[in-house]
């Protein structure tokens, strides 16, 4: 797919435009300082003029799962998701400074720091697993490095649920981090294809390059690399300094045949914890939802059509009229003899009240005046 130039940032209230991030298949990255509070976010916005409904769609249904797993600590968070003024979604996420591809890019990162990002991945995927969720392009450069130097999986753009209905084809996927079956087309995306992509990704952090790149252009296009996945059997690491052990995880989790890898990224989590362990390492804490909660837990609903719009705020300025209204209503009052009467109406009732009175205190006088006019009389 040839690579597209980022569109103009949207305008967004509360959030000043600082600087593009990045640019993807289907979306542009921007860099905002967020008003209040005082911080700076990473903003990604859907590709002006694409009114394409399947990206549309598989933009929405990432701010949704990323609204119900970013509370793991190894997925980005998510502070707000909108559509701006000129109809572009968006989702505001916390800033990282960094991936994990351009990191490897820079050079084979070391043993105890790719073992515990890989503990610290598979517990997040196996987070989003028990939640109904697959990734389904997990590579180097959808890990970003958070401001805590932690990795933070990212990018769930394709995403789609475990049971297979997807609502959205794989129509970005990367070929160097895709296990054989899905590139053969015989699954869309399954648990084990995304325990051959994690395995693959921290292959990658340990060697500089993709498990079946040869780092020659001519010959690590699509079709070839692809060829390569399926058939080739997989180069050593090439790393004296890497333990026998972890050679054979990473051989396992990259099986071609999918039965043979590790059953879940748990499992794959509790081997790359052992490896640790004999290093003399700390193994990384296991961050997984209880299995009580997964059952209780609703699924996160990947195909969810439903139209969606801007943040409308529901406080608004109240017409001349409906002032009146509540003032009158505000006025309700009981009279004297019981009756629920309104403002105006408790006024009449108070005039005739004091009217009453007068014409009855006139009468009595009136009364009195004429028992002393004929006392005097007689
Ligand atoms: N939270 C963030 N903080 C900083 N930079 C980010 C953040 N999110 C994304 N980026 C940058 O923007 C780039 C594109 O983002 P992203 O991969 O999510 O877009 P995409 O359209 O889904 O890409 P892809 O082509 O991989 O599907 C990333 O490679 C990264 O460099």
């Amino acid at each position: 797919m040839a690579r597209r130039v980022a569109g103009t940032p949207p305008v967004l209230p509360g959030y000043t435009y600082v600087r593009p991030l990045g640019v993807g298949g289907f979306a542009d990255v921007f860099c905002y300082e967020q008003d209040m509070p005082r911080r700076v976010v990473a903003v990604k916005v859907l590709a002006e003029g694409l009114h394409d409904p399947v990206a549309q769609r598989a933009f929405e249904a990432e701010a949704d799962v990323l609204a119900r797993l970013s509370v793991h600590p190894a997925v980005v968070t998510v502070h707000q998701a909108s559509v701006s003024a000129d109809g572009r979604p968006y989702i505001v996420m916390e800033y990282c400074l960094d991936t994990y591809g351009a990191r490897a890019r820079r050079g084979p990162l070391a043993v105890p720091e790719v073992l515990d990002v890989g503990v610290r991945l598979a517990s997040a995927l196996e987070t989003a697993h028990r939640s109904g969720v697959l990734h389904r392009d997990i590579k180097p450069s959808n890990v970003l490095r958070t401001s805590l130097g932690t990795p933070a999986l990212a990018d769930f753009g394709i995403a789609a649920a475990v049971s297979g209905s997807t609502g959205i084809p794989a129509i970005a996927m990367s070929v160097p981090w895709s296990a054989p079956e899905v590139l053969e087309e015989r699954v869309a995306g399954s648990v084990a294809a995304e325990v051959w992509s994690l395995g693959a990704t921290l292959w990658t952090l340990l060697t500089g390059r993709a498990p079946f790149e040869v780092g020659e252009r001519a010959r690590d296009g699509r079709e070839a690399m692809a060829g390569r996945i399926v058939r080739a059997k997989l180069a050593p690491l090439g790393r004296a300094d890497v333990p026998e052990r972890v050679e054979q995880i990473l051989a396992r989790a990259m099986s071609k045949d999918p039965s043979h890898r590790h059953p879940s990224m748990l499992a794959l989590a509790e081997e790359l914890r052992w490896a640790q362990y004999d290093l003399g390492q700390p193994p990384t804490a296991l961050e997984v939802p209880s299995a009580e909660w997964a059952a209780g837990a609703s699924p996160v609903e990947v195909a969810d059509h439903g139209a969606r719009g801007p943040v409308v705020s529901r406080v608004r300025a109240r017409s001349r009229a409906e002032a009146r209204a509540e003032r009158v209503s505000a006025e309700l009052a009981v009279d004297r003899d019981g009756l629920v009467v309104h403002g105006p109406a408790r006024r009449a009732a108070w005039q005739a009240g004091v009217v009453g009175a007068l014409v009855g205190a006139a009468a009595v006088a009136a009364v009195v005046l004429l028992l002393v006019v004929s006392g005097v009389l007689g």
